[in-house]
């Protein structure tokens, strides 16, 4: 796994000055490190029945895909304002970086059904948190919460409590 977090790249003052962007762009353009990514997590949810995976727009969408596939689920877009053509559910939460709001289609997952939500990064924790109580507009069970990386300095770990987590690494 050191290879995968060594690949990832500190990118200073991104998207704004005094925050230190964590660039996964160079582990998923190698074939090696995307492919060992995608299967550690894999693994980590292996055998949990997981009917579909809830990515987070833009970068949870690569990740939640090829989840998807390899678990043999179905993919669900939690996407940024005004994307999704049919009706939505709609949340507005604080960012390291500023807010926003993300939408999901009212119809996306079904009552009953096990969802896992998947991040590339877990920061301050607001994007899932949020992507958390989104979901709660379905009777839905919420398996857990996979990440790539968690940036544990910024604790965000503490805004989801009672939810199973994992990571690949930790910075
Ligand atoms: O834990 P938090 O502090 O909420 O931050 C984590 C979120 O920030 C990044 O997304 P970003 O909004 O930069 O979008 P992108 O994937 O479209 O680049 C990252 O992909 C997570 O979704
Ligand atoms: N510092 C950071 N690096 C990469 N992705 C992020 N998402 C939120 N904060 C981030």
């Amino acid at each position: 796994m050191e290879n995968l977090k060594n690949i990832i790249r500190d990118v200073p003052d991104f998207p704004k000055p005094g925050i230190l962007f964590k660039d996964i762009a160079p582990l998923l353009q190698n074939k090696e490190t995307f492919h060992q990514a995608i299967d550690a997590i894999a693994a980590q949810w292996a055998n949990q029945h997981i009917d579909v995976i809830a990515g987070i727009e833009a970068r949870g969408f690569l990740f939640a895909a090829a989840l998807a596939y390899k678990l043999g689920a179905g993919v669900v877009m939690i996407r940024k304002p005004g994307k999704l053509p049919y009706k939505t559910y709609s949340i507005t939460y604080q960012l390291e970086y500023g807010t926003d709001s993300l939408e999901i289609h009212q119809d996306a997952v079904a009552s009953g059904q096990n969802v896992l939500i998947v991040d590339d990064v877990l920061a301050t924790g607001g994007t899932m948190k949020a992507v958390i109580e989104l979901l709660q507009n379905f009777n839905a069970n919420i398996c857990g919460l996979a990440f790539l990386a968690e940036l544990a300095f910024l604790n965000g770990r503490e805004k989801l409590s009672g939810h199973k987590l994992t990571t690949l690494m930790t910075f």
